[in-house]
């Protein structure tokens, strides 16, 4: 037990910590968002295209390949991180190639509607893409497309995607969509995608036919 005369104990400097949501400015407004784990990951969205543009472990490698040569302004796309490709993917209908998203100037979305709680997200951010009156020229479709960028207890990089249809007369609309991820992969025969073994998927090589993933060996 402490004696009355005891000094006080001396308080505890609090440790500094980074903040884990900083909000970036570039020279024509926000710009991006990088997000901090208290463990030391990082990862960054830019606002332009709603595009992971890094993901860095505790070790700062970065895990997101992007080109030296990318632009991160309209009109073009962002080459590399995670493109979103939205309403289309691909050449797969009448829109430009993989959509007009990733190249949209997206919004933060402060007062997202809530996803079911998982208790290891302690840092992420919520942004959203509505169709301007031109994108409605061209896809007369109104959503809302919220997307979450999440990092999870061990430095996992989620993506959460929301689109919802707001067609004033409810009329439903069909799309296609993709992360278009670009790890940086040091050796490509060491990559394995365990999620996709036995799925069916569309060749992008002759004869263009549906197949079966029979190896997980990407
Ligand atoms: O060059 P873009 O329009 O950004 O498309 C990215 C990639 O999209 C893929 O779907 C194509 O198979 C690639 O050839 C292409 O490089």
């Amino acid at each position: 037990m402490a004696g009355a005369s005891s000094p006080p104990p001396t308080p505890k400097s609090p440790k500094l910590q980074p903040p884990l949501l900083e909000r970036a400015k570039g020279p024509s407004g926000l710009d991006k968002i990088v997000l901090r784990d208290p463990r030391g990951f990082t990862a960054e969205v830019r606002l332009y295209g709603g595009q992971v543009t890094s993901w860095k472990n505790e070790q700062g490698d970065e895990l997101l390949f992007v080109s030296s040569k990318a632009v991160f302004k309209s009109p073009g796309a962002i080459r590399g991180g995670i493109p979103i490709c939205f309403p289309q993917f691909g050449t797969h209908g009448n829109l430009e190639k993989h959509g007009f998203a990733r190249n949209r100037l997206w919004l933060v979305d402060d007062n997202p509607p809530p996803l079911p709680v998982n208790s290891g997200i302690k840092t992420y951010a919520d942004l959203i893409l509505k169709p301007s009156e031109e994108d409605l020229k061209i896809w007369p479709h109104r959503f809302e497309f919220r997307l979450r960028v999440a990092l999870g207890p061990k430095g996992d990089l989620f993506l959460t995607s929301r689109i919802r249809n707001t067609n004033t007369d409810g009329k439903p609309f069909s799309f296609t969509f993709a992360y278009h991820t670009y790890f940086s992969v040091s050796d490509i025969r060491c990559v394995y995608a365990l999620q996709f073994l036995f799925l069916p998927f569309l060749s992008f090589f002759p004869p263009w036919i549906f197949q079966a993933q029979t190896s997980p060996r990407v």
